[in-house]
C-alpha cells in the first residue's frame, strides 16, 4: 500500500549561505521533508554538510521531518552524529556497513526511522534480510554524489519490483526515488510505485520554485 506523497527537496542544490531562508521558502510552498545529502568524499567523490549543519536547521525552527541520506563509508559514527543532530529518518547504503542487521537497528535504537538505498547497480537482494525492519527504501535514479545529473530510465523497473516486494509482504515501508526528478517524469515515477519524490536542482534551481513545487504536487496527489 501506497504512503501519502511526500516531496523532499535536496538542500544540495540550496544557496548554503541562506540554508535556513532557503529551506523555509519550499516548506512553504509545500514540501514536506528535508533532505540532507551528507557526502564524505571516500563513498562517493564529493564532500558536503555534516550534523553541524542538521542541528543548526533545527534550532533555526525547522519542525518538517529532516530526512538524512549518508553518502559515508563506514556508517555507524555518522548515524550516532545524526541521531543526536535531530535527523527524523537516517538512511545509508548496505555496502557502506558491515554489518548490516546492526546498523539498521543502531538507527532504530537511536529513535529515528531507518532507511536503505539502493544505487542503480545495487541488486534489491541485498536488503531482503532486513526488509521488515525498515522504514523508507531510498532508490537511487542517479549514481550517487552529485546533483544536476540525469535521472536513469532503467530504475523504473527497479522502483516496480520493490513496490512490488514491500507490497508482498504487506509492509508499511515508504519509497523514495531520488536524482534526476523533474515536474515532468514525476507521474511516471509515482506511477513505477514511488510516495516518496528527492528533488534537488529541479525545485532550486527553477525560476520560480512555488510554481514548480504547485505544478510538482499536482501530479501526485
Ligand atoms: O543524493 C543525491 C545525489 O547523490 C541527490 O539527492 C541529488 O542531490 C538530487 O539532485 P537532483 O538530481 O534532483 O538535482
Amino acid at each position: 500500500m501506497k504512503n501519502s506523497a511526500v516531496i523532499a527537496p535536496s538542500i544540495l542544490s540550496a544557496n548554503f549561505a541562506k540554508l535556513g531562508a532557503e529551506v523555509d521558502e519550499v516548506l512553504t510552498a509545500g514540501c514536506q521533508w528535508v533532505h540532507f545529502d551528507v557526502m564524505d568524499n571516500h563513498y562517493v567523490p564529493n564532500l558536503t554538510f555534516g550534523p553541524m549543519i542538521c542541528k543548526a536547521l533545527k534550532d533555526y525552527g525547522i519542525t518538517a521531518p529532516i530526512d538524512v541520506h549518508l553518502m559515508v563509508e563506514p556508517v555507524d559514527e555518522m548515524i550516532k552524529s545524526f541521531a543526536a543532530a535531530g535527523a527524523d529518518y537516517i538512511s545509508f547504503h548496505p555496502e557502506a556497513t558491515k554489518h548490516l542487521h546492526r546498523s539498521v537497528h543502531l538507527v532504530k535504537e537511536l529513535g529515528c526511522k531507518v532507511g536503505l538505498v539502493l544505487n542503480p547497480a545495487t541488486p534489491i537482494n541485498l536488503i531482503k534480510d532486513v526488509l521488515e525492519d525498515l522504514d523508507i527504501i531510498l532508490i537511487m535514479s542517479v549514481n550517487p554524489g552529485f546533483g544536476g545529473q540525469s535521472f536513469i530510465p532503467k530504475t523504473l523497473d527497479k522502483i516496480r519490483a520493490v513496490r512490488r516486494l514491500i507490497d508482498e509482504h504487506n509492509l508499511d515501508i515508504r519509497l523514495s526515488v531520488d536524482g534526476g526528478v523533474k515536474p515532468d517524469n514525476i507521474k511516471q515515477i509515482f506511477d513505477a510505485g514511488a510516495d516518496t519524490f528527492v528533488m534537488g536542482s529541479a525545485i532550486f534551481a527553477s525560476e520560480d520554485r512555488a510554481a514548480t513545487i504547485k505544478q510538482t504536487l499536482a501530479q501526485v496527489n
